[in-house]
């Protein structure tokens, strides 16, 4: 199954993705970030799809826009690796039940842009990491796959993010695999 992997930051999910040969179509960001480096040197076509304003109607002309590079790649599995803008219906539309993200925190808890920082605030002794399928509603879909991690003493945001990250990037690729030998492709 070809994979179009979405990311809007440092790449380090998308480099798990790739060192576990998962096959990535390409890769598609939503603003200029090191994750289009990390394709790059994995010799994966990258595309820089700029996401302009976030009003309803310019949110669905950009994920029109990815929607089309996607299907230009031939891609049938949409994964998002840290990547940051809220996806209008016309993805649902073209990949509904195709769309995987990796949130972390364990869902329904902590969701939105701040998950790891708002565990901390929270005070909880264990957060974690999770793999949904996304919907339309942010942080919601169906759990594929999810794993605690512990809140040590003294942790920082930074601290927590690594220790979580160290877990998602095991949980990810074995997730991805998973979901895929059990769907079909979209076209054999
Ligand atoms: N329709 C969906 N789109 C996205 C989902 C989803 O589940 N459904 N997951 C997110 C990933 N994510 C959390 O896991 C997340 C990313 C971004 C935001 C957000 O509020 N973004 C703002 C912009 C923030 C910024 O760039 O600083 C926005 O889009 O207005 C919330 C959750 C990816 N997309
Ligand atoms: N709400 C989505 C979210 O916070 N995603 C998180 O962003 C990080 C991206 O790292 P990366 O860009 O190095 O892969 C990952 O830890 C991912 O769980």
């Amino acid at each position: 199954m070809r994979i179009g992997v979405l990311a809007s930051g440092k790449g380090a999910g998308l480099r798990a993705i790739l060192a576990d040969g998962l096959d990535v179509s390409v890769v598609a960001v939503d603003r200029p970030c090191p994750a289009t480096g990390v394709a790059a040197d994995h010799g994966v076509a990258w595309e820089v799809v700029p996401r302009g304003v976030r009003t309803p109607a310019g949110r669905a002309a950009f994920t029109r826009s990815l929607v089309r590079v996607l299907e230009r790649h031939g891609v049938e599995l949409v994964v998002m690796a840290g990547f940051m803008t809220v996806l209008a219906e016309p993805m649902f539309e073209r990949y509904g039940g195709r769309v995987l993200n990796l949130h972390p925190s364990l869902l329904p808890d902590f969701r939105g842009l701040h998950a790891v920082e708002d565990a901390l605030a929270a005070g909880v002794a264990v957060t974690g990491c999770t793999v949904h399928i996304a919907v339309p509603e942010v942080d919601a879909g169906p759990v594929l796959a999810q794993e605690p991690v512990p809140v040590l003493p003294g942790d920082t945001p930074q601290s927590l993010e690594r220790r979580i990250q160290e877990v998602e990037h095991r949980l990810y690729p074995a997730t991805i695999r998973a979901f895929m030998a059990h769907r079909a492709p979209l076209r054999r």
